[in-house]
């Protein structure tokens, strides 16, 4: 029996806990997860300097092809953690490999890490209550929209709750608040549901647990002529049912 470790890594150095860097240090071999998040400064090379270990980079392809070489390198006795930025089960996908891990009789270790999700709920002081199911805005698909985001904003709105929108991050790009925003506003245009109005409030996190992190809440209408950073970004949709003390909380994001 060995261990299979999923180790969440925070956003940024600055979150890395010592609960993860235990964990790190405790395996054998590293995959570093470079495909469900980016930071602004935990890299490969970073984790090879906190933990000493090989580290290998796993993109979503690696991590499936060699599911199997990771069981047989548990069978050896070797242990494994998958390194993740952010949480390690928070809008990722490794259930299967644990799930797998267990099967064979192997321990499996979760240790969380500060998610993009808790962070960004934190910094916009609305209620942790009132949020709905997140959604991601994905790249259109040969010209294709996907209405799901919409559809997702829809449901949450007519329930009173916030929605949480993740950004696609592909190989070939990165999503950026300005696109997404762009894309809502084409399919509302397409479906005209009053889902997004321009007098909609959206409240846009950029870089989050990195120095020059940004977090601002303004209309629909302001977001074109807004100047953001570089990615990653993440939005909320907040209800429009705000209490009270969500308006004064949203008023103290610079
Ligand atoms: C699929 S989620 C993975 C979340 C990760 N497992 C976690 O727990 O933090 C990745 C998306 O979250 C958002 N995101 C991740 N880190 C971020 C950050 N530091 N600042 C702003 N948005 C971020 C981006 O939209 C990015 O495409």
């Amino acid at each position: 029996m060995s261990d299979m470790f999923f180790v969440g890594l925070g956003l940024s150095k600055r979150f890395l806990t010592n609960a993860s860097i235990e964990a790190l240090r405790n395996s054998d071999v590293i995959y570093a997860d470079v495909y469900t998040s980016i930071s602004c400064d935990l890299n490969i090379q970073t984790l090879r300097e906190i933990s000493g270990k090989t580290v290998f980079p796993a993109t979503r392809e690696i991590l499936e092809m060699k599911e199997k070489e990771i069981y047989s390198q548990l069978d050896q006795g070797i242990k494994i953690a998958i390194a993740t930025i952010g949480d390690p089960m928070i809008a990722t996908t490794h259930v299967s490999l644990a799930a797998g891990a267990k099967r064979r009789g192997h321990r499996v270790i979760v240790v969380p890490g500060v998610s993009v999700h808790c962070y960004m709920i934190s910094k916009s002081m609305l209620s942790s209550y009132k949020f709905g199911k997140s959604v991601t805005v994905t790249f259109p698909y040969l010209e294709k929209l996907d209405y799901t985001p919409y559809n997702v904003i829809k449901e949450n709105r007519e329930r009173g709750l916030h929605t949480l929108v993740y950004l696609d991050l592909k190989e070939t790009g990165v999503m950026t608040a300005d696109l997404a925003i762009g894309l809502l506003r084409r399919m509302e245009e397409n479906k005209k549901e009053g889902v997004i109005t321009e007098d909609d409030i959206v409240v846009i996190g950029e870089r989050l647990g990195c120095q020059e992190e940004r977090i601002k809440a303004l209309k629909v209408r302001e977001v074109s002529a807004e100047k953001f950073g570089n990615p990653p970004h993440i939005i909320i949709i907040p209800a429009r049912n705000l209490y009270e003390m969500e308006i004064e909380g949203l008023k103290c994001l610079s």
